[in-house]
């Protein structure tokens, strides 16, 4: 297993979460549906896991729960051993549309979680918009910003309370293709340079394998695992190396797609 270079001493220390035996559902016109059958994972601090599954088999319930933003209908998600009972600014989440506010400034987005949590730092919202190649659009307002820096500047909003754990829905899924693979190259520096945990739900096998420690394949109804792969390929990886072909091909079939893909 991969895991990121140490983060340094002043940096809060990468969350490690245990799912243990989770079930979860929801009533859909009336009838209860299970969505999350029996999922218990273990994730290290430091990891980068890639969930990976149909579309609708409940990869964003579980990142929910993980975030605490609801329970689980049974058993427990326990960060650093404690069990998660609601949000935190330990667990940032970031989805597929980086939801910035209109009204506000790129450089008052970031600001906004790090005002919210009472620590005005000028000094951590630069640096996190720096970190993201934003320096020079701080006064720009969101419409002015193309998809991909729109996208930077959630990123940012989810660096600056230095979170220990990121979790990401799908979060480079409406961008071009040429804005994704550098957005990827970003995610991956950022990762190893600060050392968080990461949970991203991806639908590219490709990406899981160019980015992750670690792919769990997912089947549906109920979710349950697959497949748990650990990637052991150095970075910076190449889509075209043989091995990540190979094991591209066995996720595939995995998740039942024909071999030929
Ligand atoms: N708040 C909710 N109320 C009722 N049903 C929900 C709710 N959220 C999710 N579901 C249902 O749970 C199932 C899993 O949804 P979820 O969004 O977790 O899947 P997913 O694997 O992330 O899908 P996709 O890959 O398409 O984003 C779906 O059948 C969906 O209809």
């Amino acid at each position: 297993m991969v895991i990121a270079p140490t983060a340094p001493a002043e940096r809060a220390a990468p969350l490690g979460i245990r799912l243990c035996g989770i079930h979860h559902g929801y009533r859909i016109g009336g009838v209860f549906t299970p969505v999350i059958g029996d999922v218990s994972l273990d994730i290290a601090p430091g990891e980068f896991v890639a969930l990976l599954g149909p579309s609708g088999c409940g990869k964003s319930t579980l990142l929910r729960l993980v975030a605490g933003l609801e329970p689980p209908h049974a058993g427990q998600v326990l960060a650093d051993g404690a069990p998660v009972t609601g949000p935190g600014p330990d667990r940032i989440v970031m989805f597929q549309d980086p939801t910035l506010y209109p009204w506000r400034t790129v450089r008052a987005n970031v600001a906004l979680s790090r005002d919210i949590a009472g620590r005005r730092d000028d000094a951590a919202v630069d640096a996190a918009i720096g970190m993201v190649g934003l320096k020079g659009f701080e006064r720009a307002w969101p419409h002015q910003l193309s998809g991909g820096m729109a996208q930077r500047a959630a990123l940012a909003r989810a660096l600056v309370n230095d979170p220990r754990l990121l979790i990401l829905d799908e979060p480079l899924g409406k961008l071009d293709s040429l804005t994704r693979l550098t957005m990827q190259t970003e995610l991956l520096r950022l990762w190893q340079k600060r050392g968080f945990t990461v949970i991203m739900v991806t639908h590219d096998v490709e990406e899981a394998l160019l980015l992750a420690t670690r792919v769990v394949t997912f089947r549906p109804r109920p979710a349950g695992v697959i497949s748990d792969m650990s990637i052991d390929l150095p970075y910076p990886r190449h889509r075209d190396n043989p091995r990540l072909l190979a094991l591209r091909r066995e996720i595939l079939v995995r998740l039942g797609h024909s071999e030929d893909w």
